[in-house]
């Protein structure tokens, strides 16, 4: 991250109450003129991330930025052109009305509606980032009961809008009127819902994307179904994380970082080998094993998109 020759960029996904995502063109005169990016720019020597972030937003849209965090960072090499760090936020409040101040369009879009736009080559995992909440709530390994959609009502509720749906919910078909009861209520509550293991079903049910474990992944060349659906990879080591880029993964899940019931016989990676693992991929990654959001806070400053959870997401009984 601190080579020299590479560009620090700092950049901003500018994220409304509604959800509503800013996305601009770059500018007449620029490189890559016309294509849509994310407002930003370079650091200047000696700046702090956060005051870049604040001046390129001021002088390009306007607006004095408040509140944000780290969303993602990943490096791209540029064909004949730079080799750029891009380090972008995720901003939530800001001050002032906004404005082109440098010739370029600018417009808000639904999350799904960012994949319909010619982006930047290096932007496709900072879309998808900017698509995805920081909560992703598996659903435990056991039949489900009736009580489960208005669990799961409620875990959205508290902010986990992905969900993975695993186990005899999605496997064993007796469940099926229950699953196409609960999806529909699950997305008009602003869910996405993934299926484990099964891009079939997923389509059948109008589900939002899959989710495969590893084993699944590791025998695939592709996607299993294309953007705007949702595909996510659980990963547990480089070789796997490499795998679920060139495979175009919208998300990994990495773990498990600490020990866990779920996993009693393997070593859990640790703190330091999880984010290591997790700052040489470029995609957006949720830390699983383990975590609760009082990790949140940390995760974020080092540009992970969340916590991945069955336990200390699943909202108890009444
Ligand atoms: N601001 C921004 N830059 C991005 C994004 N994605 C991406 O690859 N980049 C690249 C394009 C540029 O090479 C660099 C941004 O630097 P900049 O915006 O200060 O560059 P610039 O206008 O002076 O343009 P130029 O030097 O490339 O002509 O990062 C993005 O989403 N936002």
């Amino acid at each position: 991250m601190s080579d020299p020759r590479r560009l620090h960029i700092v950049a901003a996904v500018l994220t409304r109450q509604d959800g509503r995502i800013l996305a601009a063109t770059r500018p007449p005169g620029r490189s890559m003129a016309g294509r849509w990016e994310f407002p930003g720019g370079k650091l200047e020597p000696g700046e702090s991330r956060w005051a870049g972030l604040c001046r390129e937003l001021q002088e390009e849209l306007a607006v004095t930025v408040r509140d944000g965090r780290p969303l993602i960072r990943l490096q791209h090499d540029y064909d004949r052109g730079p080799r750029v760090d891009l380090d972008v936020w995720r901003v939530t409040a800001w001050d002032g009305t906004l404005e082109a101040r440098e010739g370029q369009r600018f417009d808000w879009f639904q999350p799904e509606a960012l994949t319909r736009l010619d982006f930047l080559d290096a932007n496709t995992p900072i879309v998808a980032a900017a698509r995805l909440p920081d909560r992703y709530l598996v659903t435990p390994n056991v039949p489900p009961g009736p009580e489960w959609t208005d669990r799961l009502l409620r875990a959205v509720g508290q902010g986990s809008t992905l969900i993975q749906l695993r186990g005899p919910v999605v496997r064993d078909p007796r469940h099926r009127s229950l699953l196409r009861e609960m999806l529909p209520r699950l997305q008009a509550a602003g869910a996405r819902v993934l299926v484990n293991g099964d891009a079939d079903l997923a389509r059948e049910i109008a589900a939002d994307g899959v989710h495969l474990p590893w084993r699944r992944a590791s025998g695939l060349q592709g996607r299993p179904v294309p953007r705007p659906s949702l595909f996510g990879v659980s990963c547990h080591n480089g070789e796997e994380l490499r795998h679920a880029e060139a495979l175009g993964a919208d998300f990994v899940t990495l773990g498990h970082v600490r020990a866990t019931p779920s996993h009693p016989d393997t070593a859990p990676l640790g703190q330091d080998r999880f984010l290591a693992l997790a700052a040489a991929t470029r995609l957006p990654v949720y830390a699983i094993g383990g975590m609760t959001i009082h990790d949140l806070p940390e995760l974020h400053r080092h540009s992970i998109q969340g916590i991945a959870a069955i336990r200390s997401l699943w909202p108890t009984p009444d």
